[in-house]
């Protein structure tokens, strides 16, 4: 059987996720796109070829009786209003990070989910599917470099587009570490706090950057993370973990190292889409056959949830300069792990 997926939301990462349950992953069809811009969705819809359709409006892809399963690809703030409608229509739906810009947004969802009485939520966060972050989670549950005790991160995008500003460093970047780092070192948060350096000359008015995070754990670990993304070298994603008894790096990106012209080195990647492109495809693969089977493995609504928590007492840190507690509601029986 095939998976019918309708796609709201043709750009960047729409477009890239289109083209690989359309052209490179095994048994999905993508049958229906829709944008608010519905050029692109109709130029992206000539793109997969076959009969594509496209919609006026996320509710009538969601409506299509066509449509399987729904990929929810808009921006962020658009994120609850189609992941409600896909619970109301029973449909299983995919939502790129951030599940909901709040925690208030993110616990409709689950509570919408819970009262569906079926898991039909998994939210794009590929760094659990990379294979260095698995690597580094399988490094340390071995005990090879004892206790965690501190984790030291960067989070660096060369640029952001204009439509990035407010509190986006955290709501749509720092979002992929507080996910990851949760699940890998199977901890959660109590506090935060969030520091404001210099400002560098390549942000705008409108947005700060950079911003030093720091979060402490359940179990005492203290966690630091750099969200530069106006660091114009590189997209560069770095995270180091401190133990008892040694130190585990996340691995770079495989490249060719150069000797030449006196010099000694390695490409750095430019762009989100290179430096997880196996991780997306491992993703949506196992999405893909994993809702096949009625069932979803990945990141849940609760971990959106979660993470919307965090993020929300991260925006809160900022503000008021202060340490903030990050309490989070138990966990519901329904998310069990
Ligand atoms: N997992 C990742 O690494 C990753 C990478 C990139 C983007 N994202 C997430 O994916 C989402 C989209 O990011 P992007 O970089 O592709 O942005 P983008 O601006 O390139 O594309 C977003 C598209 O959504 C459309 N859109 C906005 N509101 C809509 C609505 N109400 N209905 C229908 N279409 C709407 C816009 O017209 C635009 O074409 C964001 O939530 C972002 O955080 C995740
Ligand atoms: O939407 C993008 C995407 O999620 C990238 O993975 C992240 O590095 C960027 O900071 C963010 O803006």
């Amino acid at each position: 059987m095939t998976l019918n997926v309708g796609v709201i939301g043709t750009g960047a990462i729409g477009q890239d996720h289109i083209k690989r349950l359309a052209h490179k992953l095994t048994g999905a069809a993508v049958v229906a796109v829709n944008d608010i811009n519905r050029d692109s969705a109709q130029a992206t819809a000539a793109t997969i070829g076959g009969d594509v359709a496209v919609h006026g409006s996320g509710q009538a892809l969601i409506d299509d009786p066509k449509v399987d399963a729904v990929v929810v690809t808009s921006w962020g703030p658009s994120h609850e209003e189609f992941v409600l409608a896909s619970i109301a229509a029973g449909k299983p739906v995919f939502c790129e990070k951030p599940l909901a810009t709040t925690a208030a947004a993110a616990l409709r969802i689950v509570e919408a989910e819970i009262a569906s009485g079926r898991h039909l939520v998994q939210v794009g966060f590929m760094r659990r599917y990379d294979r260095g972050y698995r690597m580094l989670k399988e490094t340390l549950k071995a005990g090879t470099i004892g206790e965690a005790l501190m984790v030291h991160c960067a989070h660096r995008n060369p640029s952001v587009p204009d439509f990035y500003k407010g509190d986006m460093a955290i709501t749509d970047s720092f979002v992929h570490e507080i996910d990851v780092l949760r699940w890998l070192i199977d901890d959660d948060y109590v506090s935060t706090q969030v520091i404001i350096p210099r400002r560098t000359r390549r942000s705008r008015p409108d947005l700060d950057d950079p911003h030093i995070i720091l979060l402490e754990t359940r179990s005492g670990i203290r966690i630091d993370v750099e969200v530069f993304v106006n660091c114009a070298y590189g997209y560069d994603i770095q995270c180091e973990v401190v133990g008892e008894d040694g130190i585990a790096r996340l691995p770079e990106p495989m490249s060719i190292q150069l000797r030449k012209e006196e010099r000694l080195g390695n490409a750095i990647l430019n762009d989100w889409k290179l430096r997880f492109i196996e991780a997306y495809d491992v993703e949506l693969q196992e999405w893909i056959d994993t809702t096949k089977r009625g069932e979803v493995h990945g990141p849940s609504a609760w971990d959106g949830y979660f993470t919307a928590v965090t993020s929300d007492a991260c925006v809160e840190a900022k503000r008021s300069g202060k340490l903030v507690p990050i309490s989070v509601r138990d966990r519901p029986s329904f998310y069990a792990r």
